[in-house]
């Protein structure tokens, strides 16, 4: 019997038009594991501020990111799927979705039950739990797959932060840019999230987000914030990179409310400010390039980086299609 395998990214818009990314943040910004406030006040902000205003100007920085093969977020899940195939063997059926747009987690779960699969296994494509993400994607597989007569073995991995031919891929690509050049300072700079949200699934109310989440225990192991302090230290291990070079910070901030902190925009330029002159950035919260990474991190911030006094501001590439991130994911599915 072959058991099925769903691999989940982000999603993306089709194609850089107004139209095709105001469809897409409409779908992503509805999402109440996303704009996490009730629900007239969430369909207000989103269809009248934030779809209207801001669709215009991502649009804008799509263009920027896309290639001739769209968007990277999408292509490079896909690169995915064969290699993965490939190492999985004859028993496996993989097939990949986007949480928002195309292909939808309805097709890839439709694929699976026409395949006749005694099991689905889920993998959300965020190394690091949150609600806004992997708890998303579960919430929607759960959605679907509650209407089905039959309803096979169903299993989610909620995070990967610890494995380790996930880090090895990210302090290889590291490594690369470390052999070129003697940087002053690492930065781990991850998607933001609003506080409210981790305070949210705190356990006890034990996260203060502040040092709290520099350690990471069996209380503390979904919050976000402390996952990326941890996701940093394994890498800055792998590395030998000492506490005192590397800063974690926290990006793109949308609205007025608080979100988890440093910003990394404060923190680039508290770093120029403080004579550091070459900064390489590391992004683990995504593994695959996209308009967080090679725009923002990669443009975006270096510019900023620069206009404060920085000399050098280098992104070290995201998992993309390496065959050391296909044997993680392989590694994931195995494993029980
Ligand atoms: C890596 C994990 C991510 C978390 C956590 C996350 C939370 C989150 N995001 C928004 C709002 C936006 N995010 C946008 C783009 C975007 N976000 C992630 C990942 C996480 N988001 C990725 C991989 C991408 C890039 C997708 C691509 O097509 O390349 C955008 C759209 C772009 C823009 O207009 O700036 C928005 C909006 C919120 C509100 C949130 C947590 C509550
Ligand atoms: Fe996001
Ligand atoms: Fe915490």
């Amino acid at each position: 019997m072959k058991k099925g395998v769903l691999l989940v990214n982000l999603g993306t818009p089709d194609s850089t038009s107004v139209a095709d990314v105001r469809k897409y943040l409409r779908e992503f910004l509805s999402d109440k594991r996303v704009i996490d406030i009730p629900a007239v006040p969430r369909w207000m902000l989103v269809n009248l501020i934030i779809a209207p205003f801001r669709a215009p100007k991502s649009a804008a920085e799509y263009r920027k990111l896309f290639t001739e093969r769209g968007s990277p977020l999408k292509y490079y899940t896909e690169d995915l799927l064969d290699p993965l195939r490939a190492l999985l063997g004859a028993d496996y059926v993989v097939e990949y979705a986007m949480r928002y747009q195309s292909p939808s987690i309805q097709s890839g779960l439709d694929k699976l039950k026409a395949a006749n699969v005694s099991s689905i296994h889920v993998i959300p494509m965020f190394p690091q739990y949150a609600s806004a993400t992997t708890g998303s994607v579960i919430d929607k597989v759960m959605e679907i797959t509650k209407t089905w007569q039959i309803i096979p073995e169903i299993r989610f991995t909620s995070q990967f932060l610890e494995d380790d031919k996930f880090l090895e891929v990210i302090a290889k690509n590291g490594r690369r840019w470390m052999e070129k050049t003697d940087y002053d300072h690492f930065v781990f700079s991850y998607h933001g999230l609003p506080e409210r949200q981790i305070k949210k699934g705190s356990v006890g109310n034990q996260c203060q987000l502040g040092a709290c989440c520099n350690k990471f225990h069996e209380r503390n192991q979904f919050c976000y914030r402390a996952q990326c302090f941890h996701t940093s230290r394994l890498v800055a291990d792998k590395l030998g990179i000492p506490e005192d070079k590397y800063t974690v910070c926290f990006q793109s901030r949308l609205g007025k409310d608080p979100w988890i902190q440093p910003y990394t925009e404060d923190v680039l330029k508290e770093l120029a400010k403080s004579g550091k002159k070459k900064v390489l950035a590391f992004s683990p919260a995504f593994v695959s390039d996209c308009l967080e990474t090679t725009i923002e991190v990669g443009q975006e911030y270096k510019e900023e980086f620069i206009e404060a006094g920085g000399e050098q501001w280098d992104l070290v590439e995201s998992l993309n299609d390496d065959p050391l991130w296909v044997e993680s994911l392989a590694g994931l599915v195995r494993e029980r």
